[in-house]
């Protein structure tokens, strides 16, 4: 497989009232191309300051963030970023915010609201379009930013939790839907989440982190055929990974 990302020896460190505190330790990893891999680790061990310095928004203290074996560390605008909270502007329609990147990219304003306008449906947004985020259930909100970072035009889409805020079943649904986006529109994804059912029903590979500061402490391959449906989550390979994972962390 054609590695797509790179990050390696990512290490950052903030401020605090105790000197600094070291956040990421290190991290190596690489993507390859159309590949989903997810990331799971204990909470505030560094998952969303990783996404950070690989989105280019936080410049890393160490390491290299490489994309098509070309350095992007510390640029801004190479990939797809949806972070944890859905991030919406609460003062620009559906379809004003699907646009947001195009209009960073001057691109044409006319085309991407078309564009925007068709994909409604496939996101079960349509009649939504003219609507302000205040107005849409949290799964519409986790949609609409989803088509954003669709309209983005990345090839590689970094996901922070996108589905963490969801009851259940409105999550379930969600990761099939994901599923069948990332069909129609195959893409390079890392995706952070605190669940391993769903770290293993939607990957091709999950990275465990270890506590604050992190390094990526273990790796699990899922064996499972690329098109994943409800009865899997039985099957001895599912439950054999989620193990694995257990196991790590
Ligand atoms: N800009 C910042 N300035 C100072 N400290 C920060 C900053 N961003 C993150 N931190 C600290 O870095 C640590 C890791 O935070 P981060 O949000 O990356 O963790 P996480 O693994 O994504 O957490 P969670 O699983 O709860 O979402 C936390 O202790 C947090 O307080």
């Amino acid at each position: 497989m054609v590695t797509k990302l790179q990050v390696e020896g990512l290490v950052q460190a903030y401020p605090s009232s105790e000197g600094e505190r070291p956040v990421l330790d290190g991290v190596d990893l690489s993507v390859g191309e159309g590949e989903f891999v997810s990331l799971i680790g204990p909470s505030g061990c560094g998952k969303s300051t990783l996404f950070n310095a690989v989105s280019g928004l936080e410049y890393p203290k160490e390491g290299r963030i490489l994309l098509d074996g070309q350095e992007i560390t510390g640029e801004v605008g190479h990939v797809g970023y949806m972070m944890q909270r859905d991030a919406l502007f609460p003062w620009r329609t559906v379809l004003e915010n699907a646009i947001l990147a195009a209009e960073v990219d001057r691109r044409s304003r006319r085309e991407a609201l078309a564009r925007a306008r068709e994909l409604l449906p496939a996101f079960g947004l349509e009649g939504f379009g003219e609507e302000y985020p205040a107005r849409l259930s949290g799964g519409m909100r986790q949609r609409a930013a989803l088509l954003r970072t669709v309209m983005s035009e990345r090839e590689v889409w970094l996901l922070d939790e996108p589905l963490g805020a969801l009851d259940a079943l409105t999550r379930e649904r969600m990761q099939d839907w994901l599923l069948s986006i990332r069909e129609r529109f195959p893409r390079t994804i890392l995706f952070i989440t605190h669940s391993i059912d769903e770290a293993v029903y939607l990957s091709d590979r999950i990275l465990v982190l270890s506590p604050r500061p992190a390094q990526v402490r273990g790796e699990v391959e899922i064996p499972l055929p690329r098109k994943r449906f409800r009865t899997l989550e039985r099957e001895e390979t599912f439950l054999h990974c989620k193990e694995e994972v257990r196991q790590w962390l």
